[in-house]
Parts: structure tokens; C-alpha cells; sequence
């Protein structure tokens, strides 16, 4: 009888509940639902919609019902450093306010008058972005204390979400990671950088480690739903469950590709040095204590924000061919720029920035779409090079995963400026790193080299070879 384990991704564009199970040595899996995820504007906030996601999540198993199957266990990835705050009767007292909300702007500065960066840097390994975990919460401390000195519970996203599940309060570590509040060495909530910012530490749990088997169902969703079973942490953060599914480990970089452009290597200890932390590189902790050494790219966000402006007259696939027709069009814009982390108009930032930097201003649908293409590889491949210098060696592959693995002219674009072998696939990563975290909960795969060897096994990949050699 196959044990079926439910994935709830939620990135920060769509969700999807994607049930897998092991078939002949082959993990199949069944797309049960998907959703959009948008920010919306709560209290003056950018803010998620938690209880409408919450609200996927059990229409999604509704229709395992309707199936008429039974999955054997549940378990949620969302993207990171966001989450709420619970109050002592398990309320929750917070919106779920997005990383995009401005309420973090200036927050790194204040914090940094009490911790040098250098050493908040040696002591975490997290990258700085100016919303993180750590500024999200010194936000509220200075401009809305009553509200942490009320709170009892700290949950991040795929936290809360387990809490109406099934009742139990965990933080999972590879999330808790991103908040720039763990300590990289022991791996554990940082307590001295907590008192000195004056954060209660009373509100986190006990950091439990994917693969970790939490509870069952809440009684109302097993009566609502005819079936209980295992809630179980995957890696929660999407991107860690993303890099279990890394197709070809060896000798390769990953770029995790959806809203954000996730790029790295899979690392067994954190890497503090000088240059990492000049070109800012990230080491967010992973399955069995590895780590993702790894920098946040602005992403897909950008073409997702430019569909939105033209009013999603076009898919996804109409701007790609319209930027190859565009062929003839050339301008850069620096995508990791904190201008296009929220712009009210996409378009008119990208605009302004070439104006700005006396280059060809984008005008039509191609033009912009090839603009920012073009600049997501050159990103990629500034990236490369960061990557190799602090290495000190060569990589010879470029894994691609994740929905954007699905534009072929940019898997092409990353390939003809690296020079390496770009390997695109699986779409659906992050989904599938989530499914056998819960297999290896219940002993259904072993190991993580037994899962990535299924892995390797189960899912198609697209190679590109570069036509010309790499850029130097
Ligand atoms: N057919 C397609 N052609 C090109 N790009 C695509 C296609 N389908 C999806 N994408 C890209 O994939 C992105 C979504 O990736 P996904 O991993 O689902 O994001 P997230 O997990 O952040 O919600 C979209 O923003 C889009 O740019
Ligand atoms: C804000 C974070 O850096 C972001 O969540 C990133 O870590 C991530 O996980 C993005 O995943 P997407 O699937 O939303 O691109
Ligand atoms: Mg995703």
C-alpha cells in the first residue's frame, strides 16, 4: 500500500500542495492544488494573507478526500524570515506583515549601533538584507513595544501554519536560520545578541530539526476531514527543501529560481570570511546540518512585478518570446538594487534607472522583459565569479531549479555568459525536497543520499551548453 506525504509549498508568488509517493524505486508525484500568494495591504502594512493560505491548505486535502486517498503525513515550506506573534491564550496579535513592508527601513543602521556587522556577521553567517528576521523585530520593539511586551509566541510562516494544524509551536531550523538571530556554530537561538537588543527570548521554541515528526491533526480537522495524519518539518524554508532536490551536486552551483534567484553551493560547515561578507553571501542552514551558502538575487519578482503592470496581458511565456524579439535591445540595471524591491511601478523604476545610467530606456513588452532577463544573468553571473574567488576553483555546472527553470532563453542566457553547463530541472524542487524529508520521517527512504539518488532517478533534466565560451 503506498504511503502518500503531502508537500505544501507556498512561495512567495503561489502555493501548491503536491503529494508524492514512492513507485518502483520512483518518486511520483500528483499536483492536488495551487493558489496565488499575494501581498496585500493590512494595517497600513504589505502583509500576507495567512488564514487565506490556511484556508488553501484544507481545500487542498479536501480534494485528497474527494481522491479518495489518504495521505499519510503533511508538511509546510514557505519562503523565510516572515512571521507572527502569538499572545498567552494563542492568539495571534500580529498581521503577517510581508519582508517587502517598509517598517524594517533604517532597522540594520539602529542595530548596528549595538552590534558591529562584522560580528553580527562571524556569529550568524546570514547575509544582510534589510528585512530580515532580526530588523522585523527590532521594527516593533522601538515603534510598537506593547506589542512584543504582550506577545508569548514567536512563529515563523510554515510555524503558524503548523500550529493550526495541529496545536504544536515549533521553530524549525532551517528557517529560524534566516532571522539572523540563530547562532551558525551551535545552532541554537543566539541569547546574547537577544538580551542585547532587548528581545525577549521567552517568546521562541526549542528549534526543532527537518525530519522532526511534531504531532498529528487538530481534532476539528480530523472530524472536518475524515482522515488524520503526521504533521512532519520538512526543511520549511522553501529554498532548503529546494537544495535537497539539486539534481547534481558535485562540482555545481545552484539557482534556486522562483520569486527570489537563490544562488550557491551546498556547504557541511558556515564560511564567515572577509569576502563572503563583503559580497554579501548568506549561510542559511540546511537538512542534516548543512548549510546554503548561498546569495539572494532579486529574482523572478522583477518580471513577475512588469506582467502585473501590463495588467498580465501577457504570460510568462509571451514576454519571454517577446524579449527574443527584442534581440537588438541592450540595457543593465543592477537587480539586487533595494529600488525594485517594492517599486510602485516596476516599469517605470527599470526606466529610470537606464535614464539614469545614460543607457537605451526600454519602451515596449520585449524591450523591458529582455532588459531584465539580461540583467538576472549578468547578476548570475557577477555571482559566479564571487563564488569561484572564494572557493578558489572552478565549477563546471549550473543547476537551475525551481519554476523559472522554465525559460529556456535564459537557461541559454546563463550558459553562453558563465561558459558552464547549465542543468535545468526539476520545476517543482522545492515540493519534491519537501516530500522526502517526510519519506525519511517515516522510513521510507533512509538517507539524504538515498533520497538524491531517487531523485536523480525520478526527474527529467534540460542540459545548454554555451555556443561561445564564457565571458571573462
Ligand atoms: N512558462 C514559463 N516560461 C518562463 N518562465 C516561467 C514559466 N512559468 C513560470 N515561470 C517563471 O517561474 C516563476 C515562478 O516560479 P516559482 O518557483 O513557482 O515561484 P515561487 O515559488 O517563488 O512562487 C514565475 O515568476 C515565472 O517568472
Ligand atoms: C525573503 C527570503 O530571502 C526569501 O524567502 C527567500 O529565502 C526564498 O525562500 C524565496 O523563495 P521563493 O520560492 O518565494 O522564490
Ligand atoms: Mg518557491
Amino acid at each position: 500500500m503506498a504511503s502518500y506525504s503531502v508537500a505544501v509549498d507556498i512561495g512567495a508568488s503561489s502555493g501548491r500542495l503536491i503529494m508524492g509517493n514512492l513507485e518502483n524505486g520512483l518518486l511520483k508525484l500528483r499536483e492536488i492544488h495551487r493558489f496565488e500568494n499575494e501581498i496585500i495591504q493590512k494595517d497600513n502594512h504589505f502583509c500576507w494573507d495567512v488564514d487565506l493560505l490556511f484556508q488553501e491548505i484544507i481545500i487542498g486535502l479536501k480534494k485528497c478526500m474527494k481522491m479518495r486517498i489518504q495521505p499519510v503525513s503533511i508538511g509546510i515550506d514557505t519562503w523565510a524570515v516572515d512571521f507572527v506573534l502569538l499572545d498567552d491564550k494563542n492568539h495571534r496579535i500580529t498581521e503577517a506583515v510581508s519582508y517587502r513592508d517598509p517598517r524594517t527601513d533604517g532597522m540594520m543602521e539602529e542595530v548596528f549601533k549595538l552590534i558591529p556587522k562584522e560580528e553580527l556577521y562571524l556569529e550568524t553567517g546570514i547575509q544582510f538584507q534589510k528585512f530580515n528576521t532580526i530588523y522585523q523585530l527590532y521594527s516593533l520593539k522601538k515603534n510598537h513595544p506593547e506589542i512584543l511586551d504582550k506577545a508569548s509566541s514567536f512563529l515563523m510562516i510554515p510555524d503558524y501554519l503548523n500550529f493550526l494544524l495541529s496545536g504544536r509551536k515549533t521553530n524549525e531550523y532551517t528557517n529560524a536560520s534566516s532571522t539572523q538571530l540563530v547562532n551558525a556554530f551551535t545552532k541554537e537561538w543566539d541569547n546574547i545578541l537577544l538580551d542585547t537588543l532587548g528581545i525577549k527570548k521567552s517568546i521562541f521554541q526549542s528549534i526543532q530539526r527537518p525530519k522532526s515528526v511534531i504531532g498529528t491533526l487538530r481534532d476539528e480537522l480530523v472530524a472536518e476531514l475524515g482522515f488524520d495524519m503526521k504533521v512532519i518539518l520538512p526543511a520549511t524554508h522553501d529554498t532548503a527543501s529546494a537544495v535537497i532536490s539539486v539534481p547534481e551536486q558535485d562540482d555545481s552551483i545552484y539557482i534556486s529560481s522562483g520569486t527570489w534567484s537563490l544562488m550557491g553551493v551546498e556547504n557541511r560547515f558556515p564560511i564567515c570570511v572577509p569576502k563572503a561578507l563583503e559580497y554579501n553571501f548568506t549561510n542559511e542552514g540546511g537538512i542534516d546540518y548543512r548549510f546554503r551558502f548561498l546569495k539572494n538575487i532579486m529574482g523572478l519578482w522583477i518580471i513577475q512585478e512588469v506582467k502585473r503592470n501590463y495588467e498580465d496581458e501577457y504570460t510568462f511565456a509571451d514576454l519571454v518570446r517577446l524579449a527574443k524579439e527584442a534581440k537588438d535591445f541592450s540595457a543593465i540595471v543592477n537587480v539586487n538594487d533595494d529600488r525594485f524591491l517594492k517599486p510602485d511601478n516596476m516599469i517605470e523604476e527599470i526606466r529610470n534607472y537606464c535614464i539614469e545610467t545614460e543607457q537605451s530606456i526600454p519602451s515596449t513588452p520585449g524591450e523591458v522583459a529582455k532588459c531584465v532577463y539580461d540583467s538576472l544573468a549578468d547578476s548570475y553571473f557577477q555571482t559566479v565569479k564571487e563564488i569561484e574567488e572564494i572557493f578558489e576553483k572552478t565549477f563546471s555546472k549550473i543547476n537551475v531549479i525551481g519554476g523559472g527553470c522554465q525559460n529556456e532563453m535564459l537557461n541559454q542566457q546563463i550558459a553562453e555568459v558563465t561558459g558552464k553547463e547549465v542543468v535545468a530541472g526539476p520545476i517543482e524542487a522545492t515540493a519534491i525536497g519537501n516530500v522526502v524529508a517526510q519519506l525519511m520521517a517515516i522510513g521510507e527512504i533512509a538517507d539524504l543520499n538515498e533520497a538524491r539518488s531517487i531523485i536523480n532517478k525520478s526527474f527529467e533534466v534540460k542540459r545548454y551548453i554555451s555556443t561561445q565560451g564564457s565571458r571573462n
